[in-house]
């Protein structure tokens, strides 16, 4: 994890500058608060002797001066931490988009991998503003503070220094380790409800006609049950931690009291800073008092990291985007064609789509003609054989996704710098004549069969392409609205390569070649 955080910290433009800045603030925010308890400390006692007023000025100033520097340093860190910690969440998350755009990740469950993407990183906010710089800057202050009272009174500084390590690092490790377990799985069981909560959502008709739905709500309920009670086992361990964090601040500050009292009735101690040494712990306490959650939180955003660069780290599966190219644009050549670690789907096959040929591939259901599709779109590499591509692939797939968002934004998909004008073309060349700012509903369930398959067709189209690969363009469809659709699929393939998978003879009649998988 420290690799990947140091990489992302490098990322960004001066980064490590930044970060040494957010830590600076921090410790002059919170050394600002302990030095007005002192200051404070030290005003109430000399006032207590009624000196001239001009005596206490000085220190008055301090006052002000540190209450005002508290706030003004805690701003200027929080905004400098955040945007480095912002800035680092960024470039992950670019770098896991840019991953997934190169990976299928087959197999993969959904609702888990939105969690890693969302959820998991941005674990690296909190794991720089909650843990790494509060936790260094403490460090700085508690040095400082104590180095500053062993000026005073070494053995009251040296007890200072003992309840902070106490507070500040014993009890955080402690909390720590007591919810590690939890604390790691919670995690995962974030994934696994993120899963749970989709499928029901996906699968509610289904579950509730045939009566499974409490089965389901049940297992989805255990997983609820499983992150409260890792929520409550965590709030129990803070609660104790925070206990013996109050304890030994309670103590240094009667450790302090004792000593300090000592060391003024020996006269070793000007009784005005009696005040300083027993008020000064209570501030620096302060410092410590969410480094219990902080320990938690670090094991969180640990496991979270880890999920993330499993995503990251995962074997990239296709070829992604390829330039357009000259020549010939689509073919396998005795190529084998299966899902990577499973066996070969179709084999020794040669397929060549030639520029404005219209090519429909045929064959019982499961013979692998999705599989060869994919195979041509470079998201799965052939198990053997060559499989040359080139040119900018338009795909309607099968069960292509509608987004609930309007039906612009549904075209664009296809094309993120296409205009009013180009949107408004494609949809009248997939023969749809809706307004581009009608907002859709879930999954297209707002539009009919037929719309929905012209406005993933609007989206191939929306796009330059060089082949077109259409997979099952008229299923579900009457034969009058398929008809209708192939005539506009037909105008807009014109002059394109195109590869239509299809179990409709209709369609594949229209084509100038057939291949037929066995
Ligand atoms: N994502 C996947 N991961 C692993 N195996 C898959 C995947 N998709 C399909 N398969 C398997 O590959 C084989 C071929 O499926 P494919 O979808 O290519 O057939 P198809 O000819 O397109 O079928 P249909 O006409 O029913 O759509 C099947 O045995 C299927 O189980």
């Amino acid at each position: 994890m420290r690799k990947l955080v140091l990489e992302l910290l490098d990322a960004v433009p001066k980064g490590r500058a930044r970060f040494a800045l957010a830590t600076f603030l921090a410790a002059a925010a919170s050394a600002s608060s302990v030095a007005l308890m002192g200051v404070s400390a030290w005003l109430i006692s000399r006032a207590a002797e009624f000196p001239p007023v001009l005596y206490l000025q000085v220190a008055a100033v301090g006052v002000r001066t540190f209450g005002i520097s508290r706030g003004a340093f805690r701003y200027v860190e929080r905004l400098v931490g955040h945007d480095l910690a912002l800035r680092m969440q960024s470039v992950l998350r670019s770098r896991t988009y840019d991953k997934l755009s190169r990976t299928t990740l087959i197999g993969r469950r959904q609702g888990d991998l939105l969690t890693r993407i969302v959820q998991d990183v941005a674990a690296v906010q909190d794991l720089v503003v909650r843990v790494a710089i509060p936790a260094l800057s403490a460090s700085l202050v508690i040095l400082g503070t104590t180095v500053m009272l062993a000026r005073f009174n070494v053995a009251s500084s040296l007890v200072l220094l003992l309840s902070a390590i106490l507070a500040g690092v014993l009890v955080p490790w402690w909390a720590q380790r007591a919810s590690l377990r939890v604390d790691r799985e919670s995690v995962a069981d974030r994934g696994a409800l993120a899963d749970g909560a989709r499928e029901l959502a996906l699968a509610g008709p289904d579950l509730l006609a045939n009566g499974a739905d409490g089965a389901a709500l049940g297992r989805l309920l255990e997983v609820d049950d499983r992150l409260r009670r890792q929520e409550q086992r965590g709030a129990w361990v803070r609660g104790v931690a925070t206990a013996a964090q109050i304890l030994a601040a309670g103590i240094a500050v009667v450790a302090a009291l004792w000593i300090g009292g000592n060391a003024v009735a020996a006269g070793d101690l000007g009784p005005r800073l009696l005040a300083v040494l027993v008020l000064t712990p209570l501030a620096l306490h302060e410092v410590f008092q969410d480094f219990a959650k902080a320990a938690q939180t670090f094991t969180r955003s640990q496991a979270a990291m880890s999920r993330v660069r499993e995503v990251l780290d995962a074997d990239p599966v296709g070829t992604g985007d390829v330039e357009p190219g000259e020549g010939v644009a689509v073919q396998l050549a005795d190529a084998t064609v299966g899902w990577p670690g499973g066996a070969p789907v179709q084999e020794g096959l040669d397929l060549i789509v030639a520029p404005g040929e219209k090519v429909a591939l045929v064959g019982p259901s499961g013979v692998g003609k999705t599989t060869v599709a994919a195979t041509l779109m470079g998201l799965i590499p052939p198990l053997a054989g060559e499989v040359e591509r080139a040119g900018r692939v338009g795909y309607l797939a099968q069960d292509a996704h509608i987004f609930a968002t309007s039906v612009a934004e549904n075209v664009r998909i296809g094309n993120k710098d296409a205009t009013d004008e180009q949107v408004a073309d494609a949809l009248r060349r997939a023969g749809l004549d809706l307004p581009l700012d009608r907002v859709i509903g879930e999954a297209g369930s707002t539009l009919s069969g037929g719309e929905r398959r012209r406005l993933a067709l609007a989206r191939v189209l929306v796009g330059e392409r060089d082949l077109l690969i259409l997979d099952e363009p008229t299923e579900h469809l009457d034969h009058d609205t398929a008809a209708a659709l192939m005539r506009d699929v037909w105008a807009a393939a014109e002059g394109l390569r195109t590869l239509v998978i299809t179990h409709d003879e209709s369609v594949a009649a229209a084509c100038d070649r057939v291949v037929e998988l066995r």
